[in-house]
């Protein structure tokens, strides 16, 4: 039986899904409160050490089974000239990922994580959104539940992170439709585009706009589109329900979280944003989000890449909160 058949199941579940563990939090809170250093010396990193106790239900927890998800898509506005890059690069990098040749991989290994790579009905983009639906609900609940299922239950962290050409422009439609503003205040140069094709992606995103007037954003995600979009969005919500923390990733990536976000803002809990991506938009998107981001290093990969080296410092963290001494253990005098 699947988890859920329409977008309305799939907004239902995500409405429903659990609390974070206040018992585990307070438990986490108590036990930070007498760890060898000054009150707050680790700033951010004691944030992120009870966040994930609170979400693995565990006062002194452990990240031993970091899960990295990268969702492969094809987009039909590609024929609009959005990118730098021709539209067969998501293939070849699909490849490129299941070879172990895309720096996701090394990123993965580095910090210990799986890694698995999704790729939907690459050889069927989705509709031009500027003529048609980008996906029909079947489509939308088909990508959903792809991401769904791609998670690992017994996964204690999650990255969720994409490959699409012409992604970029998908995102900044979904943002516009869901936060207000024009195309031109959405778009970025993804991949590299010149300053006509940064033009051409503002009018193909109002155009966008224009002809698809729902507002609610199942509908949003299924009007304008992207099946790895609608499968990070998948993914991230069976994330919410399981209780796993979250790690966001780049702008598509955001622009996922953006729609459970708008369906309420309680579906990206148990996220943090993993960086600030040199896309222009990011920064407003993550405002919008509630969420600061704990890297800024320049990147605007895509494929999780951002998220992938916050494991790193989720990992150190954890590992300071569940492994230092206690000022007891180590007979040092409190302040
Ligand atoms: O994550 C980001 O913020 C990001 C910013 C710029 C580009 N990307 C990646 O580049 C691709 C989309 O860029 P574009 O120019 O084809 O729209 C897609 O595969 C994304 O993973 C990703
Ligand atoms: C080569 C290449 C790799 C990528 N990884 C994510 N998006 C990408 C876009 C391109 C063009």
């Amino acid at each position: 039986m699947p988890a859920f058949t329409s977008l309305a199941e799939f907004a239902a579940l995500l409405r429903n899904a659990p609390a974070a563990d206040a018992a585990a939090h307070q438990a986490a809170s108590d036990r930070n409160g007498q760890l060898t250093k000054p009150p707050g010396a680790l700033g951010r990193l004691e944030d992120l050490a009870l966040w994930v106790a609170s979400w693995q239900g565990n006062g002194r927890p452990a990240i031993s089974a970091p899960q990295v998800l990268i969702f492969a898509g094809n987009h039909g506005v590609c024929a609009q000239g959005v990118s730098a890059f021709p539209a067969e690069v998501t293939v070849q990098m699909v490849a490129n990922f299941q070879h172990g040749g895309a720096a996701i991989n090394q990123l993965s290994k580095a910090f210990g994580a799986t890694m698995a790579v999704h790729a939907l009905e690459l050889d069927r983009p989705t509709g031009d959104f500027t003529e048609t639906a980008a996906m029909t609900e079947a489509e939308t609940v088909a990508a959903l539940q792809t991401g769904w299922n791609a998670v690992d239950p017994k996964a204690d962290l999650l990255v969720v992170g994409e490959m699409g050409i012409g992604n970029t422009t998908v995102a900044a439609a979904l943002a516009a439709a869901l936060l207000g503003g024009t195309g031109a205040e959405w778009v970025g140069r993804g991949t590299g585009v010149d300053n006509a094709g940064l033009a051409r992606k503002a009018k193909v995103v109002d155009a966008g706009l224009a002809r698809h007037g729902s507002r609610d954003p199942m509908q949003v995600l299924a009007n304008l589109g992207g099946r790895e979009i609608a499968a990070m969005a998948g993914a991230m919500a069976r994330a919410r329900v399981a209780r796993i923390p979250l790690i966001l990733d780049g702008f598509i990536a955001c622009s996922a979280g953006l729609v459970l976000h708008a369906v309420t803002p309680a579906a990206l809990d148990h996220a943090v944003a993993g960086h600030l991506s040199a896309e222009g938009a990011h920064g407003r998107l993550l405002a919008a989000l509630g969420k600061e981001p704990l890297l800024s290093l320049g990147l605007r990969l895509g494929e999780g890449s951002g998220a992938a080296l916050a494991i790193g410092v989720v990992k150190a963290a954890v590992a300071c909160h569940s492994g230092m001494a206690t000022f007891a253990e180590a007979g040092v005098s409190e302040g």
